[in-house]
């Protein structure tokens, strides 16, 4: 038979491989599908194989995903080591530059032991000599050159103070004293020492000494300069030329008395007086004078800092970026070990999980770090994001800044906003903005744009920032001079803080006869918020919002602060645009309408998007004034139709080059959406809160209190907050008298709470709620009982649960007196069923007023084992008798729950 006759078979262990499945699971499958194989080495047809890979297509589609992510993971590491070597190139030509007359100082290792292992006592190179080695790239050794520490000058931070005793212990270089001031690189440190203590005091004396020729030297050619009026070269201006200058006169007026090489002698206090004139020098701002200047250094540079910072961390691989519930095999592949080495850890913890079993976010977490990893959680969206290309250079132009205006309640946010939306002084033309759009733009000084969100307040600042969305460039912190730095001011400090986002200070109410800016100002300086005419960084302008007073000062400062971050955006027609739901809406009319900002490229009309979960084509694009336009580019606000569905604010909008691909995506991240949404449940509960504690997960237990009376919630509430032990304690964040509510539930869906309802019920909603949001809602009706579950809880000690299981619930609808019986309800099934043999409780208006069992059940006048929903029935209650019409019996059964690892 021709070998291509021959049908193509599969074993099943690589089928299984493939799918990063367990073999047994893929035999088993094939045996159920009527396979004739004995074991997982056994081959399967094409037809099987197609059959396998059809059944266990979610499993084929998690580990495509998971090597996507992978890929774009690796993409995304080498462009973050691109990015830090280009910083780093960029950092070290703009050294080279800024101090051009500066001798390549920062000797590599190499240089400087040949330096000292060469150099012949006392006959140690000229300064001449000194400014020989050779940039550190340049040699080829940057491996070698970063193990040293350059003194560089624009690292304001060294500590004179620091350097001076290390000069004694480690070899140390200096530059001229040219080159001082300006970002210049002093010399470098060895940190490794082991070298002869002898030698290198001995190298360390000559080349001070040769640094004291050179100030010398210095000295007589300025001397020069006033003597013969010879052009000579001076030092840089910068550097607080005063200071060293006097330093140096008054070194070199010593010096001239004596030979300068024969009888070398180490002042060391001229050169530590030069090092601190030297950064002294720096920090005066390279001898400009504008502070500006100096701030927007100071801020690019601890920008840069941090950039490289996470770079190093990232490049370090030791953050793990995975989605929550992600199965074995993919955490494995994420972390480049086997699906083999995550179960082993996993039982090691104590954690029996299969291969493609879901892990909850603990476990990963737990696991990530037993690899040394620290896992970031992303969400579908992130893990499915649009990488989109390095903006070229030429492509970029100032763009207007985004501002947020924050304070405290009732300081006048709104106000302001409101000012600027309709003033002409700040609109540019008359009739102002009166559509409302979740952004907008307006002209200041004719020409200059700022983009306003119309979110005021930080909770939607912080929440759009949850999401990944950083949109704001600057804040406008609104403080009522009339009254004082409260808390939301300082909440809108901190969160402004938090993100990085220059504050411009608006003392607003400055009409008011009250009004005392200056008693602002300090408290503001308590709260880390220094103004500029305190010498501070924060620009602070006084306003009216009411009178329009200082408003065009205010923007004014929005745009200088503005100028000094340098905002650039992406111009290109070319590049595909991006940009951030602000809000969205439904209309009846239009369908989905976002207000959406612009952040790269231009938005057109036609474009295929994705945005989030949801996608679509821009059908219409609206100014904030509703005029349509074709397109719009960065920073600008617009409102865009097109959306098939609701998107979220701080959602990213991508445009597609094809419909397909932004319906792939988006459906991409449907499928991980609702893999989520089924695999969650993160919820507290009693049971399991003592392993949260002792994995340190859990630090408060929170809790809502439903109760009949304020007696017992009283008595309860004493009780909880009895119940603490070291690692945790109970923090009752709501409670209240009467039935259990949807918004109860809300609450504890939103906080991560229990709700104990004692002697009370939730309402049909609220159950409902609380059974699709998995949140345990426990039912006490004595006291000790919820004590002694919380207190075992906290200690592990919880017993297996009892869970009770809801059967059904009925109406009392008629009550009859019957001779020797007592009162009998005439009822009405509403939901479930009832069995006689069911526990039953009463409720009155949610309220538990009976506990017990049934007396009786009966259709008609015959005794029934149960009843179903729909149905009338009479009933009466076990020792009670005290029915009235619009009571309702629920009846439930009590199961014994497993408890849960
Ligand atoms: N006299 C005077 N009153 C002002 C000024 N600015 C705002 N107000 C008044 O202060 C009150 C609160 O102003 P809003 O603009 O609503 O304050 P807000 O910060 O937006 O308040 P919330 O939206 O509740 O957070 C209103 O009665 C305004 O009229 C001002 O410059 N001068």
């Amino acid at each position: 038979m021709a070998l291509e006759d021959m049908e193509k078979r599969y074993r099943i262990s690589d089928i299984a491989r493939e799918l990063q499945l367990s073999p047994q699971e893929v035999l088993l499958f094939v045996k159920q599908e009527g396979g004739k194989v004995a074991s997982t080495s056994s081959m399967v047809s094409e037809e099987m194989h197609n059959l396998i890979f059809s059944h266990f297509s979610v499993e084929k589609k998690m580990v495509d995903e998971t090597k996507k992510i992978r890929a774009e993971k690796e993409k995304r590491l080498s462009r973050l080591e691109e990015q830090s070597r280009k910083t780093y190139e960029k950092e070290k030509q703009l050294r080279e530059t800024l101090s051009p007359q500066s001798a390549p100082a920062v000797t590599t290792r190499d240089a400087k032991k040949e330096d000292v292992e060469h150099a012949l006592p006392g006959d140690f190179p000229a300064p001449s000599v000194i400014e020989q080695p050779s940039p550190v790239a340049d040699d080829g050794e940057s491996a070698d050159a970063e193990s040293q520490l350059p003194i560089i000058g624009e690292d304001a931070v060294i500590d004179p103070v620091k350097i001076e005793p290390s000069i004694n212990e480690h070899l140390v270089s200096f530059d001229s004293p040219q080159n001082m001031g300006g970002l210049t690189v002093l010399g470098t440190l060895d940190m490794q020492a082991g070298r002869n203590k002898k030698n290198r005091k001995k190298n360390f004396k000559e080349q001070a000494d040769a640094l004291k020729d050179e100030f010398e030297t210095k000295v007589t050619e300025e001397a020069h300069v006033d003597e013969k009026g010879a052009v000579v070269k001076k030092p840089l201006k910068a550097a607080g030329d005063e200071k060293p200058k006097s330093v140096l006169d008054e070194s070199a007026g010593k010096k001239k008395k004596g030979k300068k090489k024969k009888k070398p002698e180490v002042d060391d206090k001229v050169i530590s007086a030069n090092i601190q004139k030297t950064i002294s020098g720096m920090e005066d701002g390279s001898g400009t004078g504008s502070r500006q200047k100096f701030r927007k250094m100071r801020r690019i540079d601890r920008e840069r800092e941090q950039e490289e910072a996470d770079a190093l961390r990232e490049s370090q691989q030791l953050i793990v970026r995975v989605t929550e519930y992600a199965s074995p095999h993919e955490l494995a592949e994420l972390m480049g070990v086997t699906a083999k080495d995550i179960i082993q850890k996993c039982f090691a913890l104590g954690k029996f999980v299969t291969i493609n079993q879901r892990l909850d976010k603990e476990s990963i977490e737990l696991i990530a770090l037993e690899f040394g990893y620290e896992a970031e959680f992303i969400s579908e969206v992130e893990a499915t994001a649009v990488i989109a290309e390095e903006d070229a250079e030429e492509d970029l132009q100032t763009r207007p800044p985004v501002v947020t205006i924050m304070g405290h309640v009732d300081h006048g946010k709104t106000s302001l906003l409101d000012y600027i939306r309709n003033s002409n002084v700040v609109a540019g033309e008359s009739g102002g903005i009166t559509q409302h759009i979740g952004a907008y733009e307006v002209t200041v000084d004719g020409n200059r744009k700022i983009t306003f969100l119309d979110t005021p307040g930080h909770e939607a600042f912080t929440a759009m920032r949850a999401r990944g969305a950083q949109v704001t460039d600057i804040v406008i912190l609104v403080v009522a001079a009339d009254d004082s730095v409260m808390p939301q001011t300082i909440e809108a400090i901190n969160h402004a803080k938090a993100a990085g986002v220059p504050i411009v200070v608006a003392l607003n109410k400055i009409d008011k006869v009250e009004a005392n800016p200056e008693k602002i100002k300090t408290q503001l300086s308590e709260a880390g918020v220094l103004v500029e005419e305190w010498g501070g960084e924060y620009q602070c302008q006084e306003i009216s919002a009411k009178k329009g007073l200082g408003i065009s000062e205010l923007m004014g400062k929005v745009l200088t602060e503005a100028e000094m971050r340098e905002l650039r955006g992406n111009y290109s027609a070319e590049v595909p645009a991006s940009g951030i739901i602000v809000e969205s809406e439904l209309d009846k009319g239009k369908g989905v309408i976002s207000t959406v900002l612009v952040q790269r490229g231009f938005l057109k009309v036609g474009d295929p998007f994705v945005a989030g979960n949801t996608l679509g084509k821009v059908r219409a694009i609206m100014d904030e004034r509703g005029k349509r336009i074709p397109s719009a580019g960065p920073s600008q606000p617009v409102m865009v139709l097109g959306f098939e569905d609701l998107p979220q604010s701080g959602d990213v909008l991508t445009v597609m080059v094809t419909d397909r691909e932004a319906r792939d995506l988006a459906q991409k991240r449907q499928v991980i959406r609702r893999e989520h949404d089924f695999r969650r449940s993160t919820r507290v509960k009693l049971d399991s809160i003592a392993r949260q504690i002792k994995e340190g997960l859990m630090k408060e237990l929170s809790v809502i209190i439903k109760a009949d009376t304020d007696g017992s919630i009283q008595a309860l509430a004493d009780g909880l907050m009895k119940i603490q032990n070291e690692e945790v304690k109970v923090q009752i964040i709501h409670q209240g008298v009467g039935q259990i509510t949807e918004t109860d539930v809300l609450l504890a869906a939103a906080s991560d709470a229990i709700i104990i309802g004692f002697r009370v019920r939730p309402n049909v909603n609220a159950k409902k709620l609380a059974e699709k949001e998995d949140l345990d809602v426990r039912f006490y009706s004595v006291i000790y009982h919820v004590l002694e579950d919380v207190e075992k809880a906290l200690e592990g000690m919880l017993s297996p649960e009892l869970h009770e299981e809801s059967l059904g619930s009925l109406e009392i609808r008629q009550v009859f007196k019957v001779p020797k019986i007592g009162n009998v309800g005439g009822c009405y099934m509403l939901e479930g069923k009832i069995f006689r043999d069911s526990k039953v409780r009463l409720l009155r208006d949610g309220v538990q007023i009976y506990e017990g069992q049934l007396a009786a059940l009966k259709r008609f006048k015959d005794d029934v084992k149960e009843v179903d929903a729909g149905y009338e029935c009479g009933l009466s209650l076990k020792n009670y008798d005290d029915i009235k019409v619009g009571d309702i019996v629920e009846a439930y059964k009590i199961v014994e729950k497993k408890r849960k690892l």
